[in-house]
């Protein structure tokens, strides 16, 4: 997209990441499911076209173990090789670096853990990690924290997409900070999208009606009782948002105003 405004991206029937363009703007994890064949279920249930995939957990290349690629066909899907599990920007370097030489993949997501408790980014590891990347090379979505701040600095060091948590990966909690989640997305020229945290198909709902380009989920659709149906629900809730997004939606009111008013309206 030539101009990555909010304006523009606001009405795009699509999003673009560093030249490449998805009609989805639902990315499924790869993740705590029961078996790949599930995982694949949920998937074409989400209607994705992305699926990431944490490098260092997932088999992709030993043959005599069950493979994540005869399930999620690389041609159907695209694959975004994450960095789950890396505390430093030097071990998250590593890791994309090695997955680029596996697989080829450029596109990545980039994730840097602070502490196992509450698995929030890293930011300043995060940011130093950005940079290395660019400079190899990489188009580079980046999993960060909810602030405005940080999310500027992250686009102006080069990030392809700005990937803010809703809530702590794996809690199910929903947005936290929709005003910071807004912020975010009417600054950005990048793609926005909201990544953890998502429990139910409302907060996904609440990620598009926020004006976000998208929404990253696994642990809401994995560990769902029917993860199929979940995702199903998962890419009607993207979709629902998105078009109330676009709508644009009535004022909110401190008072009530009758629903029936006797003039100003057709009648
Ligand atoms: C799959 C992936 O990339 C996770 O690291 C991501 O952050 C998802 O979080 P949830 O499991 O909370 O959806």
């Amino acid at each position: 997209m030539a101009d990555g405004s909010w304006e523009a991206r606001r009405s795009a029937d699509s999003f673009t990441v560093a030249d490449r363009t998805f009609r989805s703007r639902l990315i499924v994890g790869t993740g705590k499911y029961k078996d790949y064949a599930e995982n694949a279920a949920a998937a074409e249930a989400a209607g994705a076209e992305i699926v990431t995939v944490a490098v260092r957990r997932v088999n992709l290349s030993n043959p005599n173990e069950p493979m994540l690629v005869d399930y999620l066909r690389p041609d159907r899907f695209t694959f975004l090789p994450n960095t789950a599990g890396c505390f430093t920007g030097e071990d998250a370097v590593r890791t994309l670096r090695l997955a680029r030489e596996a697989g080829g993949w450029n596109l990545v997501k980039l994730e840097v853990l602070s502490d196992p408790d509450t698995l929030y980014p890293d930011m300043v590891e995060t940011l130093h990690a950005l940079e290395l990347l660019i400079a190899d090379g990489f188009d580079v979505m980046v999993y960060c924290s909810d602030d405005p701040v940080m999310a500027r600095r992250l686009e102006d060091a080069g990030a392809a997409a700005i990937m803010p948590l809703g809530a702590p990966i794996g809690s199910g909690l929903g947005i936290q900070n929709r005003l910071n989640i807004r912020l975010i997305a009417e600054q950005a020229r990048v793609p926005v999208l909201v990544d953890a945290g998502v429990g139910t198909a409302s907060d996904a709902a609440i990620a598009m009606e926020l004006g976000c380009d998208g929404v990253l989920m696994n642990t809401a659709i994995a560990e769902a009782r029917d993860p199929v149906r979940m995702a199903r629900a998962m890419k009607l809730a993207v979709e629902a948002g998105r078009e109330a997004f676009l709508a644009g939606r009535m004022p909110v009111r401190t008072y009530g105003a009758a629903s029936s008013p006797t003039s100003g309206y057709i009648s």
